[in-house]
């Protein structure tokens, strides 16, 4: 079921969203989650109902970190709704329920970060039950949290029925349903960022699909720590180091071209002014990390790019956020924008990737930015989405 199929005036709704967005020192860096979750907001205001949003915010493990507040983003979400917000500062308890009850019809109630509560993770019945209580219905628009079998995601859909989609999350099955499931070949898939331990498993189901992948950013090291090559202070999943090696040989049992960067960039330190200069693959030294792949990949990687006739991107190539850094993504995203000219279908996602390739201005010369990087990866790798598979069948 979606939004289209249930009765909202007067009634309130519990949305889940993804409002995982960047914040650095206080203001949001890039809203496109939030804008991308308009239409379902917009949607239950105009139809009379009382909504109440919930989301998580980086990785606080069950308890209150203060730096990962929502805080900041109920104030951001005033400037881009016409309704009444409200910020309630616990997402269950007395502290909720009264901020709920105080809102009218037709007001936004947005609620403290989730993962501020160690049930949210651990899909705990009395946390799904208390998130649960909130509201009349259930609406699921995280797209990017839908890989996520959490409370405020599935569990909560126990207690709370019936539970429909929301406009994003629907937008978002239908193009990559439509664009993955039997692709146009060569087939694509660039895996970088930082979520090594999360992102490196999806490698071994992405060979029975894709003609060639492609390994950059910091899932990098973790691949040259398993062929032996110094790696320096980069980035490293130690625990992943032989799953590592036993991918890259599966790969070249199942013919499927596995990439990693031939030259990196790295620095002193993880700042923006840091020295730092290219190195090959086995030329990372002691004292030196590596934060994004050197000029010779990103012409490798480009040359791969702009053969293939579908592209899938998860994970920036190095710490873009970093202008000295920002080259090897920014390579790569002129490469899927060149690809797209010549008729590929080219698929980013991901919160980073998105800020990224607005950050490179190509946002719209790509085929489809999807807000979930590694929701868009379990789509891609044929599981079914635990926020999906928990909403009402029509
Ligand atoms: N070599 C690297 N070392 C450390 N961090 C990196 C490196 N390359 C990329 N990153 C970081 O990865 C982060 C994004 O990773 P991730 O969350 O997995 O991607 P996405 O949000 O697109 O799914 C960015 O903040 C970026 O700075
Ligand atoms: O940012 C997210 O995913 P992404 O970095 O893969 O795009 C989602 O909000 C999920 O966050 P999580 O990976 O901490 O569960
Ligand atoms: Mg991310």
């Amino acid at each position: 079921m979606t939004l289209k199929d249930v009765d909202i005036e007067g009634k309130t709704v519990l949305m889940r969203v993804d409002f995982n967005v960047p914040i650095k020192d206080g203001a949001i860096g890039d809203d496109n989650r939030m804008v991308q979750a308009l239409p379902s907001i917009n949607y239950v205001i105009e139809q009379g109902g009382k909504l109440v949003l919930m989301s998580h915010l980086g990785r606080p493990g069950g308890s209150v970190d203060k730096s990962l507040s929502l805080q900041p983003v109920a104030e951001h979400l005033k400037t881009l709704v016409d309704a009444d917000v409200n910020f309630a500062e616990d997402c269950i308890g007395d502290t909720a329920a009264f901020v709920i009850s105080e809102a009218g019809e037709g007001d936004i109630v947005l609620l403290e970060n989730v993962r501020f509560h160690e049930g949210e993770k651990a899909n705990d019945e009395e946390f799904s039950k208390q998130l649960a209580a909130h509201g009349d219905l259930f609406c699921n628009d995280a797209f990017g949290s839908s890989h996520r079998a959490h409370s405020s995601v599935a569990g909560v859909t126990r207690y709370l029925q019936p539970a429909v989609s929301g406009f994003l999350l629907e937008k978002e099955i239908k193009y990559l349903d439509g664009s993955v499931n039997n692709p146009d070949r060569p087939f694509v898939a660039i895996l970088g960022g930082a979520k090594v331990s999360d992102k490196i498993g999806v490698i071994e189901n992405l060979l029975g699909k894709v003609d060639t992948i492609i390994v950059g950013g910091g899932m990098t090291y973790t691949f040259y720590k398993a062929k032996g090559w110094p790696i320096g202070d980069s980035l490293v999943e130690d625990g992943k180091v032989e799953l590592a090696s036993e991918l890259m040989q599966k790969a070249d049992e199942q013919g499927v071209k596995f990439m990693l960067p031939v030259d990196s960039v790295v620095a002193r330190a993880f700042e923006n002014d840091a020295e730092h200069k290219v190195v090959d693959e086995e030329g990372i030294e002691d004292g030196w990390m590596a934060l994004d792949i050197g000029p010779q990949s990103a012409i490798s990687f480009g040359n791969i790019i702009k053969n293939a006739r579908t592209v899938v991107w998860n994970g920036p190539m190095g710490v873009f956020e970093m202008e000295n850094f920002a080259d090897g993504t920014n390579a790569v995203a002129e490469a899927l924008a060149e690809a797209t000219q010549l008729g590929a279908t080219t698929i980013i996602g991901g919160g980073d990737s998105a800020a990224a390739i607005k950050q490179a201005g190509l946002e719209e010369q790509v085929s489809h930015v999807s807000t979930g990087g590694g929701a868009s990866l379990m789509f891609l790798e044929g599981k079914d989405l635990p926020g999906v598979v928990a909403l009402t069948d029509k």
